[in-house]
């Protein structure tokens, strides 16, 4: 593929400087709903031949449409090692699309997605093993614990909305498309997120929910690296709730009249099945630890506010292990030992203000 053009407006997003650079476009790596990411290259204009940036991921999405995306807005707020960095940014026209403007993202890129590391085992009949799903929930945890100090929600969490690098199993949050800064008691749509990933809040229509919805993903995703495939999969957006209530048992009336009090659509109110919900997630997730059934079982709940939230996730038992500086992890690439504590654990000070209470549980080991 290899083209290269030049873009006389380009942004530095850390910087604020905005100069003209050459882009080279080296392969598409993604696809989405509204645009594509392709890696590339930049360089300055009037920087000599081989002095390429990079390689980055640049996102490229119509510039004005009808469906309003905050993403470049947040991406320019946010600064995690467990969020995505936007590295530049730039409008510029799509040939491919009869000139239309297209907003491009100039991002760092990450070598593959959770999606594509949970079907590499699913296809060899394998699961992730423990001590990785440990690594990767917790750094979705912490990211989530991030954005939503800010009252920024994803609205869109899944595998293939999750990067990873299997050398150092490094995890960062992307696809902000989708994501919104919730203000207390303002309405905001309800039919948003991917139907497997969806919170049952949403799946009835509520429209003032919480960032709580983002944890509702994040344990259908540890759900999913435990079973290698999705734990939820309704076939249409309404037997998503009958799925779920397989699981976790019918919906009671109380949360649905706290959902959306106008709610009509069916109930799925007779048991499904006789065995108590403890028995149906230890049956359902029979290769995870009983500490990880329990994670699971305090993330996917109803009512959002019974949901832990990231403080008390990161402070959970399941992460024990991470807690102690020699934890290592073996990597399934490079097949050598990588030691992830100090990446796990390097919290800012405002981090560190945000966990508040919970930060003895979480940073002291106590083997
Ligand atoms: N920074 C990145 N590094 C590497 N790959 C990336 C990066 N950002 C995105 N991708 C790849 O591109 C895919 C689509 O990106 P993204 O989800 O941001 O676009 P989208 O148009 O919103 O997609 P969708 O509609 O599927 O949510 C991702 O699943 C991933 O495979």
């Amino acid at each position: 593929m290899a083209i290269e053009y030049l873009v006389e407006e380009v942004t530095n997003n850390h910087t604020n400087v905005t100069k003209p650079m050459i882009i080279k476009d080296i392969a598409k790596i993604g696809e989405g709903a509204f645009g594509t990411v392709t890696q590339a290259q930049l360089r300055n204009a009037t920087a000599s031949e081989d002095q390429w940036l990079g390689p980055f991921a640049i996102k490229k999405v119509p510039a004005q449409t009808e469906y309003k995306s905050r993403e470049l807005e947040i991406l320019r707020q946010t600064s995690h090692p467990n969020v995505v960095s936007l590295k530049y940014f730039f409008n510029y026209p799509n040939a491919e699309d009869r000139g239309k403007l297209y907003q491009h993202l100039v991002m760092e890129s990450l070598p593959c997605t959770l999606q594509t590391e949970i079907k590499r085992y699913h296809s060899s009949n394998l699961i992730l093993h423990e001590s990785h799903i440990q690594v990767y929930s917790f750094q979705i945890a912490r990211g989530m614990n991030y954005l939503h100090s800010f009252g920024i929600c994803h609205r869109d969490i899944k595998p293939s909305n999750i990067l990873i690098d299997p050398d150092t199993l490094v995890l960062k949050i992307c696809d902000f498309g989708s994501a919104k800064k919730l203000e207390y008691n303002q309405p905001s749509v309800s039919y948003i997120c991917s139907r497997y990933y969806r919170a049952p809040e949403l799946i009835v229509g509520c429209s003032l929910y919480t960032t709580q919805i983002d944890i509702w993903g994040l344990g259908c995703v540890i759900a999913e690296m435990f079973i290698g495939k999705p734990v939820f999969q309704g076939q249409d957006p309404m037997l998503q709730l009958r799925e779920i209530s397989k699981l976790l048992g019918p919906p009671d009336k109380e949360f649905i009249y706290e959902s959306n009090p106008s709610y009509n659509g069916p109930m799925y109110s007779h048991r499904l099945y006789t065995s108590k919900v403890s028995t149906r997630f230890q049956k359902t997730f029979s290769h995870a630890s009983p500490v990880a059934v329990d994670l699971l079982m305090n993330l996917l709940v109803y009512r959002p506010q019974d949901r832990l939230r990231p403080p008390a996730i990161l402070a959970h038992d399941f992460f024990k292990p991470l807690r102690s500086p020699d934890f290592q992890v073996i990597s399934r690439t490079t097949n050598s030992r990588v030691d992830v504590h100090n990446m796990l654990y390097n919290f800012s000070d405002y981090e560190l203000r945000v966990l508040g209470d919970a930060v003895k549980e979480i940073l002291v080991d106590e083997s």
